[in-house]
């Protein structure tokens, strides 16, 4: 059992505004207090935990100087939100973190005055910011706008473009750089070893600052130390920081842990700043938490822990887990063939890339937070013969869509889309959720489009991607383990738009696209014990449709019932659009889809959340018996 955290100063806050009377000093203790509380929380609900400990004092700190929620305060990604949740308002709630009804784990405009722009998606928070500050220059009822971005998400092209253009505008901004040195896994990539070399070997703020004249910007404290340093720096060749050619001031390094330094910078910073300023503050990932700081991904996400021993509350399983069953595949695809080669967008252990990496280092590219070039360098690899799979979340590949288009299909290039995390994905709620692939990616000329029913299905399908040297193809799993079938040493290659029947019936043909086929089998079954045997076929292809088997299934049904875990506009609109054209619904067949309705589901357990979409056997069996105008009261259709 985890007990509560004293926290004396932090139960005198409820809101921002309550931390204007505290002295610096007990600022300090607030930051103890706001850190007991983070861990409190997050080893009763799991969740990200270690970006939100790296930014303790910087939280308390911007909350102390700036005036929020009228100054706009925008957390890039927004997992390390926690801290902040905790002064705004939201303490009472913090336990209910990424639960059903409870706080999102991520900023949410939706839900507090305090979150002014939502995310999840990183790299966004400039963008957003500058869209504040132009708003209130032209009479917006604003204040200032503060952008906090990690040195990870500061890789992406979406942060460059926000920076070029406020550099352009020169509109007064505020970019908090939080440097630890880490994205998910440790950054890669020339921007983070020139971060690096930013403030390797010199004293925290003093030395760009004092080698730019910026002195003056710093606090009365730190400026003799500076003009020190200025004289010391003198005759050495320190040209200007990439930021400040963008436009902006740059101020720091700072050390993100001292709150007496950051409520100096950022008071002056206030007080001073009249166009674009870049405050870098160094962080460590984990702070003040021994079992985070030591873990390789320095506690990035956890599940529930001991607060004692950080040990973490696993879930026993029987099955692997898809992303890992894809990695499997992947390898054995790799040991046959030296074509083989991976990207990922900084996603190497939630991808299962990291597993390829250790068997094949020089055949991995870790690209950055960066899916638009993630898919456009794949793209790039495959013109130059060789066979990439690119392994993205389906959430994240969706930023990358003009490249899939334009570079990879229009092409005709064969790379090789791995969608991980595809359909509903639980605690990361809404923005995760990988709900428009199927859609996004089937209505385009010349892709092969794929959904995994199990994992052996997913062996088969990386063994098919493999094989298909013609175009692009894509083939989606979903978050979580797979359930439980045996494995093949590798895959067998699946002829391209065939599906398969699972089970023969009669009256109603249900035809399931990827995992959803464990429920529609259990829906089988409970027809079955009503009298309706149904014919379940696993269509495996969204693109092309196999449409011998889906004509034939037409002819010989009187229903046809359609499941995917994905939006409408995906399999359940290329099977319609078939039957309407081959005048099939002209010769009378019932037809139903089955998709994710037309909402954002917000972070539930999966379990709740396929009740939620209408997804699960008992759904299923409704809509099946509803199709067949068979009544049967208390069921849903
Ligand atoms: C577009 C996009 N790609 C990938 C991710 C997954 N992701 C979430 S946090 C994160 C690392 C961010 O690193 P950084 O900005 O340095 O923050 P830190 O966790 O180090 O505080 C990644 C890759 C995401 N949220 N959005
Ligand atoms: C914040 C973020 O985008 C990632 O940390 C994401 O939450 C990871 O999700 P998985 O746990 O599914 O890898
Ligand atoms: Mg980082």
């Amino acid at each position: 059992m985890n007990d509560r955290p004293v926290t004396p100063i932090l139960d005198r806050v409820r809101q921002p505004s309550d931390m204007k009377a505290l002295s610096d000093r007990e600022l300090r203790q607030l930051a103890d207090d706001v850190r007991a509380e983070t861990i409190s929380a997050v080893s009763v609900t799991g969740g990200h935990l270690g970006a939100g400990l790296g930014v303790v004092e910087l939280t308390v700190a911007i909350h102390a100087v700036f005036d929020t929620p009228r100054d706009k305060l925008i957390w890039d990604v927004g997992h390390q939100c926690y801290p902040h949740k905790i002064l705004t308002g939201r303490r009472d709630r913090i336990r209910t973190l990424r639960t059903e009804g409870g706080l999102s784990g991520f900023t949410k405009r939706s839900e507090s005055p305090y979150d002014p722009f939502g995310a999840a998606h990183s790299s966004t928070s400039i963008s957003a910011a500058l869209g504040f500050a132009a708003a209130r220059d032209l009479g917006g009822d604003a204040g200032d706008a503060i952008a906090v971005i990690g040195d990870g998400s500061m890789s992406a092209g979406m942060a460059f473009e926000a920076m070029n253009n406020a550099g352009h505008l020169k509109k007064r901004l505020f970019v908090i750089l939080n440097d630890n040195e880490m994205s998910i896994a440790p950054p890669v990539g020339a921007l983070s070893s020139y971060l690096t070399r930013l403030y390797t070997g010199a004293p925290f703020q003093e030395f760009k600052a004092a080698a730019k004249g910026a002195v003056s910007l710093l606090p009365e404290p730190f400026q003799e130390g500076a003009r020190r340093a200025k004289e010391m720096l003198k005759g050495m060749a320190v040209g200007g920081t990439l930021f400040e050619e963008l436009g902006f001031s740059y101020v720091g390094p700072i050390d993100g842990h001292d709150l007496d330094q950051l409520l100096a910078v950022l008071r002056t910073a206030k007080a001073r700043a009249t166009g674009p300023m870049l405050i870098h503050v160094i962080t460590k990932k984990g702070k003040g938490y021994a079992p985070a700081e030591a873990a390789r991904d320095k506690g990035h996400a956890t599940g529930k822990f001991d607060v004692l021993t950080g040990v973490q509350a696993k879930a026993a399983s029987n099955a692997p887990s898809y992303t890992k069953v894809f990695a499997q595949g992947l390898i054995a695809e790799a040991e046959r063939d030296d074509k083989v080669v991976a990207v990922t967008a900084a996603m190497p252990d939630g991808t299962g890339l990291n597993l390829f990496a250790d068997r094949f280092p020089k055949r991995i590219f870790d690209v950055g937070i960066a899916e638009q070039h993630a898919v456009t360098f794949s793209a790039g690899l495959a013109a130059g013969g060789m066979k990439p799979f690119c392994a993205i979340y389906s959430t994240f590949l969706q930023r990358g869509y003009d490249q899939v288009v334009h570079d990879v299909c229009i092409q005709r290039l064969p790379v090789r889309f791995a969608i991980d995390r595809a359909g509903l994905v639980g605690a990361d709620g809404a923005t995760h959720a990988g709900s428009f692939d199927i859609a996004f990616l089937a209505n385009l000329p010349g892709i092969v489009v794929m959904a995994a029913a199990d994992e052996a299905e997913l062996m088969h399908m990386v063994a098919t991607a493999a094989a298909h040297d013609e175009g692009p193809s894509a083939f989606r799993y979903p978050r979580g383990d797979g359930v439980g079938v045996d494995l093949p040493s590798r895959g067998v290659p699946l002829e391209i738009g065939k599906g398969r029947i699972v089970a023969e019936g009669g009256r109603v043909a249900i035809l399931s696209f990827g995992t959803r086929l464990t429920e529609v089998l259990r829906a089988a079954e409970a027809l079955a014990a009503k009298g309706i045997k149904p014919t379940v076929i696993d269509a495996r292809f969204a693109k092309p449709l196999d449409r011998d088997l889906i004509l034939n299934a037409a002819r010989h049904h009187e229903a046809l019932v359609t499941v995917e875990e994905g939006a409408v506009g995906g399999f359940c609109s290329h099977v319609a659009q078939l039957l309407s054209e081959e005048g099939v619904f002209d010769r009378g067949l019932k037809f139903r889809s089955m998709v994710l309705p037309d909402i954002f589901i917000d972070q539930a357990s999966p379990e709740r959340m396929y009740e939620i979409a209408g997804m699960d056997a008992a759904q299923i069996e409704a809509k099946v018996l509803a199709a067949l105008g068979v009544a049967v009261v208390g069921k849903r259709a």
